[in-house]
């Protein structure tokens, strides 16, 4: 969010500078052009409240009823910078990939995209921090400049650093013996020459939690990550009722806009998907905990079929019953069998799973329509076909197959069907879901130009050059 200090009154057109509280972007010269304006301002004013529990922390509801599309937000982010865990060598300037490996800012050497990119002197981007980096006589490795950035924001007491200090960094849960711990260890050691003593090993490993925890990974840029002030506080849900897209605001950030997927109520939690949608409860819930320290607990995670998708479920081999874990909430549950009293305990599962995705990964990586078909044929004797291994072995396969194979559209509407149970607005699965209505369009008795045209209304928000949006282009010059 930007720290805009004035504005404009609307009653008088004077100058402003009494904030509104709700959506801190209408300005007022008084407290009376205020109350007059309300009747007005009411239903452009912010959507959105912050609530607290011991729970969820700090999160966000509707303050008012949103329709699908409504925006919620649109914010700069306080901080952002490449990804941590990355590798791409990202331009300090502006964020973008650089395409050469030799070109860097002419002051402090660190990556730029071009000697000449804006972002490297303009001081709301890389123009202040390579004054310090000079300083700081540290190999360049872009996978440490946030962390860096956050250094300075504090060191600098920053208003951004204020707003960013308030979320949530589970350090209590990143402590020594954690993989969380070893990570922020070794960009302690990578940046410790630019930290002003030894206790300032406390401050990073708090930095790291912060990014860690609220960290968006943001397109555009590619390969970067931002923390926003309102955005961050949206909670997760395996069934989310937002998504977000960013783009590059007039200052070289990239600002996030948020955006009501469905009609939601007021006093509705207003939620994202912090994971993938096409994981299994097991993997989701495992991923949260490591990654966001929390364990989800919504109306998908508990139920045992994964709202009737099967996404997790196996084939009892006695009776073509179907194994369900019983408690899909609690990772040691055990597994049965809804025809027989047979039992797995959950490590059975996991090895028996585990065994089988190594198999789906070397075949996988091999794409050849032969070996896909034998294993997606080894794959159903064992797993319910709605199952993530069939889902992801049959994605690849419908594109290897001729239009006039009896399979194709079976396993098409499949993947179809679970996709869009899973994300019913097309918000995290757009592009897996219209590459299968592509290739059921190519089917002989379809409806060639209803699936067409629904493969391209559900990838008109892919972000501009990826993959979606290339994919929405080839499908418009195929209708
Ligand atoms: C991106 S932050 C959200 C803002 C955070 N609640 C705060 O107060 O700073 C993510 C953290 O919020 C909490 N959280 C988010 N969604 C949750 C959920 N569905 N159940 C429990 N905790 C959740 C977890 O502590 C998680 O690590």
């Amino acid at each position: 969010m930007e720290y805009q200090m004035e504005g404009i009154c609307p009653i008088c057109n004077q100058h402003a500078t009494l904030k509104c509280n709700g959506c801190k972007q209408q300005f007022y010269c008084k407290k009376e052009h205020q109350r007059q304006d309300w009747p007005r301002h009411r239903s452009t004013c912010q959507p959105w409240e912050i609530r607290e529990s011991s729970e969820l922390g700090r999160y966000l509801v509707a303050s008012r009823d949103l329709n699908p599309d409504d925006v919620i937000l649109s914010e700069s982010p306080l901080i952002w910078g490449p990804a941590l865990h990355s590798d791409q060598r990202v331009c300090v300037g502006c964020g973008k990939q650089c395409k050469s490996s030799n070109t860097r800012c002419t002051k402090c050497l660190w990556p730029a995209c071009d000697t000449d990119c804006p972002g490297l002197t303009d001081k709301h981007r890389h123009g202040l921090e390579c004054s310090f980096l000079i300083k700081a006589r540290i190999i360049p490795r872009c996978n440490v400049l946030l962390v860096i950035r956050m250094l300075i924001l504090w060191r600098t007491n920053s208003k951004y650093w204020r707003s960013i200090e308030k979320l949530q960094s589970h350090q209590e849960s990143r402590g020594q013996e954690t993989n969380a711990y070893e990570e922020t260890m070794n960009i302690y050691q990578h940046i410790k020459r630019f930290l002003p003593d030894h206790s300032s090993k406390d401050i990073v490993h708090k930095i790291c939690g912060l990014i860690d925890v609220n960290a968006l990974e943001t397109l555009p840029p590619e390969d970067c990550i931002a923390i926003y002030e309102t955005a961050c506080l949206l909670e997760h849900s395996c069934l989310a009722n937002t998504r977000h897209n960013f783009k590059i605001d007039d200052k070289g950030k990239p600002r996030i806009m948020v955006k009501a997927i469905c009609s939601i109520k007021r006093g509705d939690h207003l939620s994202t998907m912090y994971t993938h949608a096409l994981w299994t409860t097991k993997a989701r819930r495992a991923h949260l905990l490591e990654t966001k320290y929390f364990s989800c607990h919504c109306k998908r995670c508990a139920d045992p079929t994964e709202l009737g998708t099967h996404l997790s479920t196996l084939k009892c081999p006695h009776d073509n019953g179907f194994v369900l874990p019983k408690d899909p909430l609690n990772f040691d549950s055990q597994w049965g069998c809804n025809l027989c009293p047979g039992i797995l305990t959950a490590s059975e599962v996991m090895q028996f799973i585990g065994k089988l995705e190594e198999d789906v990964d070397e075949i996988m990586y091999q794409a050849n329509k032969d070996k896909l078909v034998n294993l997606l044929s080894r794959l159903t004797a064992l797993l319910h076909p709605g199952h993530q291994q069939c889902i992801t072995v049959s994605h690849s396969l419908i594109q290897l197959l001729p239009a006039d194979n009896p399979k194709k559209a079976e396993l098409c509407k499949r993947i179809i069907e679970t996709t869009k149970t899973l994300d019913p607005y097309g918000s995290r699965l757009a592009l897996y879901t219209a590459v299968a209505l592509r290739e059921l369009s190519t089917c002989s008795g379809e409806d060639r130009k209803r699936l067409l045209s629904e493969a391209i209304s559900l990838l008109q928000y892919e972000p501009e050059n990826s993959p979606g949006e290339k994919l929405r282009i080839l499908i418009e010059s195929e209708l």
